[in-house]
């Protein structure tokens, strides 16, 4: 019958993919499954020792990658950089716009260096790395961008700064989708909950570590995400088999942007379900008298 899968082994022949904060965790994994898939890989990061070392690993495994130095803050740096790739490969086909970041903190702990430390990198860097990649290649040859957001809906204890930043790259990635989408580009989103990857490791504060058991328990699948889960979801974005996906986010978050906890389920009778629903739940939602 001659049916070709999109995912089939080269679905990314010919195709330059830009992998922002490629040097580590989510970044690293995506890198290795583009490369392996055929993309044509650029890698972005600060730190040159992890950018050649993943740059390596994917050689050694066939795949054809190279790497750019840049903070994804710098703007005349942005700019070179995007020009300096397009010199070297043509059109860049995709970006990933991965590089981010946070450190844990209440926001009435948080000075404005932190604050802002937070916003221009995981909303600014982006806004620049899409704008740049978008004004110098994709507008006249199209292509495919996928921002990271983060499960951030709804408040989160210490996690004010990049939860605001994701939110705005939320809005960012919908109307980049809306303006971009004439020039056949398209803008996408994934928003993992916690997953274990180097990066988290890198969290060394106790508190933080002590926190992860818990964290799992508000999850309804019961553990954190894994990095290739997270650059499944991209891949995907990225593929021709999301040719009609913008504008959009996939969460990769075993279930906990749905958990709400309104409904205490473990507080009330299993066997007696509309019966707790009253008891535990009721005041709480409608703002009315417990009946006991
Ligand atoms: C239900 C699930 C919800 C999901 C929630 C999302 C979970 C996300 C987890 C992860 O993202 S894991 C990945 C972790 N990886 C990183 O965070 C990358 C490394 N981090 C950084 O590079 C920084 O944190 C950064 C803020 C992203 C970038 O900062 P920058 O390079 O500009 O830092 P500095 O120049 O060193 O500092 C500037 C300023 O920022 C404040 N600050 C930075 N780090 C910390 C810290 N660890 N603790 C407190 N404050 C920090 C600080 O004010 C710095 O000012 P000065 O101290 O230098 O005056
Ligand atoms: N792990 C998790 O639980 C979650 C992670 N995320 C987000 O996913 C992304 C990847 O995280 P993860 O792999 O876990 O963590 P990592 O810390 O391993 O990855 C972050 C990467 O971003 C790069 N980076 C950070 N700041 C800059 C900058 N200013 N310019 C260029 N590169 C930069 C870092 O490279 P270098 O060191 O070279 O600067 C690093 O490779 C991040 O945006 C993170 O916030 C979202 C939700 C959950």
């Amino acid at each position: 019958m001659g049916y070709r899968s999109l995912f089939a082994p080269g679905c990314f022949s010919n195709r330059t993919i830009v992998v922002t904060g490629g040097g580590s965790g989510i970044g690293r994994c995506t890198a290795h499954e583009l490369a392996a898939l055929g993309a044509n890989v650029v890698l972005v990061g600060r730190k040159p020792d992890k950018l050649e070392a993943v740059a390596r690993e994917i050689q050694e495994d066939g795949g054809k990658v190279s790497f750019e130095v840049l903070d994804i803050r710098d703007e005349e740096g942005v700019k070179a950089t995007v020009a300096r790739i397009i010199a070297a490969h043509g059109p860049i086909h995709g970006l990933v716009n991965n590089a981010g970041g946070q450190f844990p903190s209440p926001l009435s702990a948080i000075s404005k260096k932190g604050f802002d430390a937070v916003v221009s990198t995981n909303l600014t860097g982006g806004f620049l790395m899409a704008r740049e990649v978008y004004l110098q290649s994709m507008s006249s040859h199209g292509g495919s961008i996928v921002n990271m957001l983060a499960d951030s809906w709804g408040g989160m204890p210490g996690m004010g700064h990049s939860g605001a930043a994701r939110m705005g790259m939320l809005n960012l990635t919908q109307t980049a989708a809306v303006e971009w989408a004439a020039s056949g580009v398209r803008v996408n989103a994934v928003a993992p909950g916690w997953v274990a990857s180097s990066g988290m490791d890198s969290y060394k504060d106790e508190g933080v570590r002590a926190m992860i058991p818990l964290l799992k328990k508000e999850v309804p699948l019961q553990r954190l995400a894994t990095e290739s889960e997270v650059s499944a979801a991209i891949v995907f974005l990225l593929t021709d088999a999301a040719a009609f996906i913008t504008g959009d986010v996939i969460k990769i978050d075993g279930g906990a942007s749905c958990n709400t906890k309104i409904f205490p389920l473990e507080e009330t009778t299993a066997s007696k379900p509309y019966e707790g629903f009253h008891r535990a739940s009721a005041p709480r939602i409608l703002g009315g008298e417990s009946k006991e």
